[in-house]
C-alpha cells in the first residue's frame, strides 16, 4: 500500500514535559484514520507537529515522499495538508463567504486579480465558484453573507472545513469536528467526510465522538501519554486492553466511559 503520509519516531517535549514519544504511523490515499487518546495524551500537538506549527525534537514526516518536519506551516498546506481547529477563532468583521474566500491559497491568482490580469481574474472567478460549492456542502449557504464571528460553535466548525479545503488538499486534518455540532448536521457531516475519502482524500481525524469513530473511520490509532499503543478497526477497540488501561482510571473524557 502507498503511504500518503509517513510518521517515523516522532518526539516532543515541552520543557520536561515528554509529550510525544517515539511516534510512528502512516496514512493511506484516501483512508480516514481516527486519532484517539484521553484528554492530554498529545493528539493536538501531534497534529500540530504535522501541520508545522510545532517542530519535532526527533523522528521524521514524510508527506507523498517528501520530508515535511522542518518545513515552514504555509508550504506544508501548499504541500496538500489541511487542518481544521478544536476551538475555530473567526475574524470579526468578514463575512463567511468572505473567510472561505481569504482560505484560497492561491495567492499567485489575487495578485494577478489585483494588477487586472485575465489569469487572475479567472483564478478568482474559480477560487468563488469553488467557495459557493462548499459553502453549499457544508450547509452554509444560508448564512454566507453573515458575519462569521456571528455563526454557532459547530458552524464555525463546518466553516473551518470549508476553509482547509479550499487548497484542495490531499491530507484534511480534523481536530474534533462533531463537537458542538447540531445532532441534526452530524450525519450529513459524516457523509460529507465520506464523500472527500471517496474523491480520494485522506483523513486524519481527532475525536472523542464513539459513533463518529464507529461510522466513519476504517483503522484508529490511540495515544496514551505520547505513545502510540494501538492501531487497530474501531471495533477492535472495546477488546484492546491497552486502549482500556489508557482510558480508566482518567477523570476527563472517555472512550465512551471505557466502553
Ligand atoms: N505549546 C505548549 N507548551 C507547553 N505544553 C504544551 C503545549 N502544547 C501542549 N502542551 C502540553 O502537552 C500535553 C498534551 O497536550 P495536547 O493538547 O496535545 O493533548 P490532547 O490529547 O490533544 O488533549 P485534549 O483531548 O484535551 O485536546 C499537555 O500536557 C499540554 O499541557
Amino acid at each position: 500500500m502507498t503511504h500518503l503520509l509517513e510518521v517515523s519516531g516522532v518526539s516532543k517535549a515541552f520543557g520536561g514535559n515528554q509529550v510525544l514519544s517515539s511516534v510512528s504511523f502512516n496514512v493511506a490515499k484516501g483512508e480516514i484514520l481516527g486519532l484517539l487518546g484521553p484528554n492530554g495524551s498529545g493528539k493536538s500537538t501531534l497534529l500540530n507537529t504535522i501541520s508545522g506549527f510545532t517542530r519535532p525534537d526527533g523522528g521524521s514526516i514524510t508527506f507523498n515522499g517528501h520530508p515535511i518536519a522542518r518545513m515552514a506551516s504555509h508550504r506544508i498546506i501548499q504541500a496538500g495538508i489541511a487542518r481544521t481547529f478544536q476551538l475555530p477563532v473567526m475574524p470579526e468583521k468578514m463575512s463567511v463567504m468572505e473567510v472561505v474566500m481569504a482560505a484560497g491559497t492561491r495567492q499567485h491568482g489575487l495578485i494577478n486579480g489585483l494588477l487586472g490580469l485575465a489569469s487572475g481574474r479567472k483564478a478568482e472567478q474559480e477560487d468563488k465558484a469553488r467557495a459557493s460549492e462548499l459553502l453549499e456542502t457544508l450547509l452554509l449557504t444560508k448564512v454566507r453573507d453573515l458575519p462569521a464571528a456571528a455563526l454557532s460553535g459547530g458552524q464555525k466548525k463546518l466553516l473551518g472545513i470549508a476553509c482547509a479545503l479550499m487548497g484542495n488538499p490531499a491530507l484534511l486534518m480534523l481536530d474534533e469536528p462533531m463537537a458542538g455540532v447540531h445532532p441534526q448536521l452530524r450525519q450529513e457531516l459524516v457523509e460529507t467526510l465520506v464523500r472527500l475519502s471517496q474523491q480520494g482524500i485522506s483523513l486524519l481525524v481527532i475525536e472523542h465522538d464513539m459513533h463518529f469513530i464507529n461510522t466513519l473511520c476504517q483503522r484508529c490509532i490511540v495515544l496514551d501519554r505520547g505513545q502510540i499503543v494501538a492501531s487497530c478497526r474501531p471495533d477492535e477497540l472495546a477488546e484492546n486492553q491497552q486502549v482500556l488501561d489508557a482510558y480508566l482510571g482518567r477523570s476527563t473524557a472517555t472512550l465512551q466511559e471505557a466502553v
